[in-house]
């Protein structure tokens, strides 16, 4: 049966990436990449069907920023499909960002430099402003278009006995203090993106208790630290260079990624709902590394209740099942049970 997939944010970087690797795996695919930029769209159409001759790959105008823009596109993919098997959310901003100097260099000097380097915590601001809709750029654009689209969507992705999945891109710099209950779109903080990851982290979280028992699934996944547009607008090209080395050298401790779940269905089978990085392989993680694990949600939806994957060397292998018990899934503090490691490569 053909799956429909629908990809935002889908023409550069992560999700471009992941659309070459959801074709290479499944030749029968429906994708629609939903895009605010038809240009850039069409580039990125027709490179993946350079590499995946035959492919069924459909364009769709959305800007995830904009209302208007999200409901008409809401309406534009029921008239299109009759069904929606995956809907990766992985459009997102980062606007103006500042690197605080200073307290790289204090975090590099401390005990906190292999958590600094994994989710720059403390390093990084943002200027944020109001759009035309009068909301919080990064807030609309990185979750409130992605929650309406899925409200608005809800006839086609909750349809009696059929599961389909959201998955969304997150980040390492996901942080429960950036984020509050009262200024949801981050008016009066520096660290807006910050708090729209965590917001998205919560929303899955509640998507998933509120959708499950309608054949809804939500994960949240984590790419590491990708060199892409976004990564490319905090330093400049011959500072990424410059740093390279330390990156690194950080990035030796090793690669961990934890895909697991907390939730069950009514069927006992469980769906993973979060993926995290708990050391940085920062520099290696082009954007197909950094699609990896929202790939690994695609094949996976009968995936065994914990799937937790190693990529790392020996020294880390043993040490993962020590760091495991305290990952942290979306702000809570979780414990894992079981696991079943697979070690790559
Ligand atoms: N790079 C990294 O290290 C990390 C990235 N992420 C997340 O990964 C996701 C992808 O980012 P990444 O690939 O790195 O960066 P890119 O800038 O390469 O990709 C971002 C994509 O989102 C699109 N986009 C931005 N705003 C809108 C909008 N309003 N409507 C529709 N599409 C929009 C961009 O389109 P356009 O070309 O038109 O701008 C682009 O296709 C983001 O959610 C980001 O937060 C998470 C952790 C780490
Ligand atoms: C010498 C010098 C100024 C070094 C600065 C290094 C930082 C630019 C990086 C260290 C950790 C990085 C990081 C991100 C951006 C670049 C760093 C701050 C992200 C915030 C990029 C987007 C994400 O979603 C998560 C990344 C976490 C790590």
């Amino acid at each position: 049966m053909e799956k429909v997939v629908l990809v935002t944010g889908a023409n550069s970087g992560i999700g471009l990436a992941l659309c070459e690797r959801l074709l290479t795996e499944d030749r029968q695919l429906r994708l629609c990449l939903a895009c605010r930029n038809t240009q850039r769209a069409e580039a990125a159409r027709a490179a993946l069907l350079t590499s995946h001759s035959g492919a069924r790959v459909d364009l769709l105008h959305l800007d995830v920023g904009s209302v208007l823009s999200v409901l008409s596109a809401a309406q534009e993919i029921k008239a299109r499909y009759n069904r929606l098997d995956f809907l990766y959310l992985n459009a997102g901003i980062m606007p103006n960002p500042a690197v605080d100097i200073r307290a790289f260099f204090t975090g590099f000097f401390s005990r906190n430099i292999i958590n600094m380097f994994a989710t720059a915590e403390g390093l990084l601001t943002q200027q944020d402003r109001p759009n035309s809709d009068g909301l919080q750029e990064v807030f609309a654009t990185n979750l409130f278009g992605h929650f309406l689209l899925i409200r608005e969507l809800e006839p086609l992705l909750c349809q009696p006995g059929h599961a389909s999945r959201l998955i969304w891109t997150s980040s390492s710099n996901a942080r429960r203090s950036a984020f509050s209950i009262e200024d949801i779109q981050h008016r009066k903080g520096k660290e807006p993106y910050s708090s729209s990851k965590y917001a998205s982290d919560l929303l899955s979280l509640a998507l998933n208790r509120h959708k499950n028992n309608q054949g809804l699934f939500s994960s949240v996944t984590c790419p590491g630290l990708v060199m892409t547009n976004l990564t490319y607008g905090i330093l400049p090209s011959f500072l990424w260079t410059l740093i390279m080395p330390i990156m690194w050298l950080v990035s030796s401790a090793a690669s961990t990624r934890v895909l697991f779940s907390s939730d069950n269905d009514s069927n006992g089978v469980c769906f993973p709902i979060d993926q995290i990085r708990i050391f940085t392989n920062t520099f290696t993680l082009t954007p197909y590394n950094g699609a990896e694990a929202l790939v690994g949600c695609h094949p996976r939806c009968d995936a065994p209740s914990v799937v937790f994957t190693v990529k790392c060397r020996k020294l880390s292998f043993f040490a993962a099942p020590l760091v495991l018990p305290k990952a942290r899934v979306a702000g809570s503090e979780s414990k894992i049970s079981q696991f079943d490691i697979r070690i790559w490569e």
